[in-house]
């Protein structure tokens, strides 16, 4: 029972012209507890759709999400969500951001401080506690983004571009320190991006979707999130199979683009 089950998920949006987007269509997906998934696509093959069913903030117009045997009908703490940015609240100093969930719950002072010093260290924030939010890096904004989602201890974390606003540098500390929670909190984890060496790296499992209906195109299990827990992923990048899978990939959505680019010449 324990686990994320997508079943038979399909999404309609009708439109105020009378026509309508088919965004999903028949995705099922069986999540173990514990694996990390990175989702790749073309732009409007609905893979933030998909998260947001998961998350709770759609109803799918056909199918269900169950989380360990349970229906999921709506928004709930088991499902965090960490967006690409501007999801904190700008006014509370970093402390506030990640002690507001636990706060919300009712969590005694005493345990819930206790729980943001941990975390603060876990995303290596201690020194920036006091700090206000818009006096942070984009990539320390994306840690406490992290803490705070962990904050609610979530069985299932759910990333839209956690990392997609970050320059390269910061966004490969930020890869291993993803990697590193991911082994250390043993969450699930789906990750969307749009960058297909993240998606490499980061998912144990890795699902390609095709667009136009939005679906399962291909699925891989990759040995290189593994490989690159507290390990240097530049040297993981040097694999003999990591750089076959990205050529496959990279070939794979660059033909379901120019498949796009056609159908849109042809039906102007
Ligand atoms: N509320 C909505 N109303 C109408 N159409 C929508 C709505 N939300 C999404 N869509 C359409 O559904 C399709 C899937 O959108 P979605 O944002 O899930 O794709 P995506 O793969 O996340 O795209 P991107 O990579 O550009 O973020 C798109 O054609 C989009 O225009």
């Amino acid at each position: 029972m324990d686990g994320l089950f997508i079943d038979d998920i399909s999404m309609r949006f009708d439109l105020p012209n009378g026509g309508h987007v088919q965004a999903l269509k028949n995705v099922t997906l069986d999540i173990k507890s514990g694996e990390l998934m990175s989702v790749l696509g073309p732009s409007g093959c609905g893979k933030t759709t998909l998260l947001n069913i998961v998350a709770g903030f759609l109803a799918p117009t056909e199918g269900r999400i169950k989380l360990n045997g349970h229906e999921v009908t709506g928004p709930h703490p088991e499902r965090g969500m960490v967006f690409q940015q501007g999801a904190l609240f700008e006014w509370m100093n970093v402390r506030d951001n990640v002690s507001f969930g636990p706060d919300m719950k009712g969590m005694s002072r005493k345990e819930s401080a206790e729980k943001v010093e941990h975390l603060l260290d876990v995303v290596g924030l201690q020194d920036f506690k006091e700090k206000a939010v818009y006096e942070l890096s984009g990539g320390m904004q994306q840690r406490v983004a992290l803490a705070r989602c962990l904050a609610n201890d979530p069985d299932v974390i759910l990333m839209d571009e956690p990392l997609g606003a970050l320059d390269a540098l910061t966004r490969e500390k930020m890869q291993s320190l993803v990697l590193d929670l991911w082994k250390d909190t043993g969450k699930t984890i789906i990750l969307i991006t749009h960058s297909v060496e993240e998606a490499l790296l980061l998912g144990e499992r890795l699902l390609v979707m095709a667009p136009r209906p939005g679906r399962v195109h291909k699925e891989y299990r990759l040995p290189f999130a593994d490989l690159g827990v507290g390990n240097d992923l530049r040297e993981v990048k040097k694999h003999k199979e990591y750089a076959k899978t990205r050529e496959e990939i990279l070939a794979m959505i660059w033909n379901m683009e120019e498949e796009i680019m056609g159908r849109t010449e042809e039906s102007a």
